[in-house]
């Protein structure tokens, strides 16, 4: 099938790379030429485990394309997607004007039958808005050309973005029509082998279903850190509660690890837009505004706890202090710095008079973007911890998860380690003679938890 995907970034290029795995025709847009340029040369704007051997196979095989001419890709395929951003306006709903745009161009490019994918998050009501959109450029053109608009929502993670596109749990499809539904199940078949969950619906539910599974998700991590910080009060162990309740199988294991808050380009976003479409509803969501707080509140708990721990008095309490930092990326395996809980606690910590010294396997570039000079960085994690009053790992990459704490403790001025993923042990970092400040642990737990 002739594919085109309109928006070249985490979604879009993962999209099309993975549609062109399986067999399509496929051509990247995007309006930033050097993106483009990049692509064509093989480099890959974003660091996602996987994605470039798939680009540069499916390249070389002459399935996959990069364009800025967007005319071009949409005269040539059946089928367009539009995956580019949904970034939170000033007002914290979602700003449209990227879809609209995309949405105009393709009215203005068409020449033939077009199904018009929406795979950018959007609220309840915009396939309208684009079928609004695109009518209006055929009006200007006075021409009359057959299209369909399908709402196609995407719920890959970064870090493991290939694998949860080409083995979804389900897929979404919102259309009024039968032929188009056929169309985009032909489209998805190739991934429908790990589960048939092909879930065909009308538009408006396929668009809500999107912001209720991430509205969800960002619920149940909230309900977790809520109940993790109780539990330090309480001297309970939030790691043995997880396995407590997880077992029970109407709960279940995933994403119910505590930490310093969720981050990333999505769950922030979207929850605050969610509250949007109810407010302007007249609806008043009070469980996803105490999520919002409730998390905003989470993203202090480490320089809190730091504060508590070395702090002194004054408006700069922490002046003189020096910080080991480690992890900046919102979670591992990307170098995606989007809404990431770095960014609020380093923040925080300079603001106290620190100094901060950060490492991260992928997101040092990122980080540079947003801090500049304010903090160093270093290509090794333990370089950066000679004369440090203390380690803060912020993300649970793998690398930091057996480190060699001979040499951290030898580096360090003090043994302390605050750690906002609890990767460790607390009883074996007490053993090691550590001073370990986890999410919600006690370190009387007997038994190993995964
Ligand atoms: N990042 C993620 O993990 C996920 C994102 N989403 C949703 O997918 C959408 C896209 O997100 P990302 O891929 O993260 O965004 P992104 O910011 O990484 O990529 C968007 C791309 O669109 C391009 N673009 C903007 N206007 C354009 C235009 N008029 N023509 C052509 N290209 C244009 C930009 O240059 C950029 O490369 C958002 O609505 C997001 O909420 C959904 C699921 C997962
Ligand atoms: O709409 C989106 O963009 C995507 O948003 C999330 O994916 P992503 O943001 O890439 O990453 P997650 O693994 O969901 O993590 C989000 C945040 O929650 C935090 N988190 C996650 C899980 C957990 O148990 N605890 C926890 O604090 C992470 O550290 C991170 O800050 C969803 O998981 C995807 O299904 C969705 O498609």
């Amino acid at each position: 099938m002739k594919v085109c995907v309109v928006g070249s970034g985490y979604v879009g290029l993962v999209a099309g790379t993975c549609f062109a795995e399986s067999g399509n025709d496929v051509i990247c847009v995007d309006v930033d030429k050097d993106k483009i340029d990049g692509l064509k040369r093989g480099v890959i704007p974003i660091y996602e485990p996987g994605l470039k051997e798939m680009v540069l196979r499916n390249c070389e095989e002459g399935r996959l394309n990069f364009t800025t001419d967007l005319d071009l890709a949409v005269k040539e395929s059946l089928v367009c997607f539009i995956a580019v951003g949904t970034p939170p306006g000033a007002d914290g709903s979602a700003d449209l004007q990227y879809v609209l745009s995309v949405a105009r161009s393709i009215g203005r490019a068409m020449e033939s039958f077009k199904i018009i994918v929406d795979k950018s998050t959007v609220p309840v009501g915009t396939a309208d808005k684009v079928r609004a959109a695109v009518n209006d450029e055929l009006g200007k053109r006075g021409t009359h050309i057959e299209f369909d608009v399908v709402s196609n929502p995407e719920f890959l993670k970064e870090g493991a973005a290939i694998d949860d596109f080409m083995k979804p749990d389900r897929v979404v499809i919102g259309t009024d029509n039968v032929r188009t539904a056929e169309i985009m199940k032909e489209l998805y078949s190739a991934f429908m082998r790990k589960s048939n969950r092909l879930l065909v619906m009308d538009i408006r539910s396929a668009e809500m279903t999107k912001y209720a599974a991430n509205a969800m998700l960002a619920t149940r991590i909230t309900f977790m850190n809520q109940i993790a910080n109780l539990c330090e009060v309480m001297g309970a162990d939030v790691m043995a509660v997880r396995e407590g309740i997880g077992s029970d199988s109407r709960i279940g294991y995933d994403f119910l690890f505590p930490g310093v808050g969720y981050g990333g380009s999505c769950f922030p976003k979207d929850v605050k837009a969610l509250v949007k479409t109810a407010d302007e509803c007249s609806y008043d969501f009070v469980l996803l505004k105490a999520v919002e707080t409730a998390n905003e509140r989470q993203k202090a708990i480490l320089s809190d706890k730091i504060l508590r721990r070395l702090g002194s008095a004054g408006d700069k309490p922490l002046a003189g202090k020096r910080f080991a930092i480690w992890g900046l990326s919102f979670k591992p395996r990307t170098d995606d710095m989007r809404d990431a809980p770095s960014l609020t606690i380093i923040n925080r910590l300079l603001e106290m008079g620190a100094s901060v010294h950060a490492h991260d396997p992928e997101a040092m570039n990122e980080a540079k973007k947003h801090f500049g000079d304010r903090i160093s960085y270093s290509v090794n994690k333990y370089d950066l911890m000679r004369g440090a009053d203390a380690l803060v790992i912020i993300t649970e990459w793998n690398e930091y998860r057996n480190p060699d704490f001979d040499r951290i403790k030898e580096l360090l001025i003090n043994p302390i380690i605050f750690d906002g993923r609890n990767l460790y042990h607390p009883a074996r970092m007490k053993e090691a003679g550590f001073e370990y400040l986890p999410i919600g642990r006690n370190g009387n737990v007997v038994c190993e938890m995964n």
